[in-house]
């Protein structure tokens, strides 16, 4: 597994805390301030790293494991890590086949990829790309609920596997970075190719609208600061495919999903880039994992780097991760190769962390792998 990561770009370092230095030597300036930004201080951002750096795994010897399984089953599907692709939005600023490049890689792994609604390639473009490769779409529900159920349409005839819809950024965070810059990939047009392309959307524009009035209608409906949790329970009503929440940090607010027909929740911060100043979210997931039971599918991300951190996720209650900016700066890197480059580095991490643990499979890994000040 690890002679495949010789002879790469020498950029490309394996060190997977590393790679936002090296994205920022090579992408564009303003590119590499969008995805790199947090809110505000930064302060959500650094407590993301935080929490995993003060958590420390246990290492067991001698328990002749040649090889640890880091397999999973989730909604039903076998995946070969606990690891999706976050949905990143407008990937064409990294790289010029965006997502297209994206899940390219994310096939030739084996990791699923969950699609953002404000990609800058069409969830048909992608599925097509991805010849079959399992992938779930995530959503924004417009404030133009008919462009939203066009959207969970479309994903379900192109094969998404799942929706996950994200509720914590129906406010744009304050992001000092992007605001400094005065660039927004979406004022350019990057990252709205779901909604030109949407046949319900174009209805609502005049039939010459140019690329200035597309991306003022998209400005209008794309986001809706008024939703509530009766609009999850329409769209739960929209769809048989699993339904995920993304952006929880409450256990109230992981029980309010589920009684509104959520089928799973992702606990997160977005990274960092919405409340400046609120708590991880790994400091969270114990209390939606206890909210929520030992059933319902658990996911997270925020600050997610390396397969030791992949295993601290799961050993306070995560089924699984979304992997975010790092292989969005190995796509800036080196396009589809740079993507792959980083997933196969946090793949065969995760198979070395897992056995160092001494963990034959994942089930094996609970809060007992954690040091809690006490090895009696
Ligand atoms: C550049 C960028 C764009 C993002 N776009 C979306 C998006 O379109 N939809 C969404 O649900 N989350 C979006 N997120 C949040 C990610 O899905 C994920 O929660 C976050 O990146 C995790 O933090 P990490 O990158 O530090 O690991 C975005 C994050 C970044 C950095
Ligand atoms: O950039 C983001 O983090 C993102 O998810 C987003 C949310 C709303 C509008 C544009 C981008």
């Amino acid at each position: 597994m690890m002679e495949g990561l010789a002879g790469r770009a020498p950029r490309l370092t394996t060190d997977l805390t590393a790679l936002e230095a090296a994205a920022g030597r090579v992408m564009a300036p303003e590119a590499f301030a969008y995805v790199s930004g947090t809110a505000g201080s930064g302060a959500t951002g650094r407590a993301g790293r935080a929490a995993f750096e003060a958590l420390r795994l246990v290492p067991r010897m001698l328990r002749g494991t040649r090889r640890a399984d880091t397999s999973v089953t989730l909604f039903g599907q076998r995946l070969p890590v606990p690891v999706l692709l976050a949905p990143l939005a407008a990937q064409q600023v990294a790289h010029p086949e965006g997502e297209s490049a994206t899940v390219r890689a994310a096939a030739a792994t084996g990791v699923p990829m969950v699609l953002s609604t404000f990609a800058s390639r069409t969830l048909e473009e992608v599925a097509e790309a991805a010849g079959g490769h399992p992938r779930w779409f995530q959503l924004y529900l417009p404030s133009d609920r008919a462009v939203g159920a066009s959207l969970v349409r479309r994903a379900e005839a192109s094969g998404y596997g799942a929706i996950v819809v994200t509720v914590d950024a129906t406010h744009l965070g304050f992001r000092p970075a992007e605001l400094d810059s005065g660039y927004s990939p979406f004022l350019r047009g990057t990252g709205i190719a779901n909604f030109t392309s949407d046949p319900v959307f174009r209805a609502g524009l005049p039939a010459d609208a140019d690329a200035t009035q597309a991306v003022l209608r998209w400005a209008q409906i794309s986001t809706d600061p008024t939703l509530t949790w009766e609009d999850l329970a329409w769209l739960r009503g929209l769809t048989r495919l699993p339904l995920l929440v993304k952006g929880i940090l409450h256990p109230d607010d992981a029980r309010l999903a589920l009684e509104h027909g959520a089928d799973g929740v992702v606990v997160s911060t977005h990274g960092g880039r919405q409340l400046d100043g609120s708590v991880s979210a790994l400091e969270s997931l114990p209390a939606v994992r206890a909210a929520v039971g030992s059933d319902v599918p658990v996911l997270m991300d925020s600050g997610i780097r390396t397969g030791s951190d992949v295993l601290k996720a799961v050993a306070l209650g995560a089924d699984a991760v979304l992997y975010g900016r790092p292989y969005v700066y190995g796509l800036g890197l080196d396009g589809g190769r740079g993507v792959e480059h980083v997933l196969r580095c946090l793949l065969t991490d995760l198979a070395l962390a897992l056995a160092l643990t001494g963990c034959a499979s994942l089930a094996d890994v609970g809060p007992h792998v954690l040091a809690n000040g006490d090895l009696r």
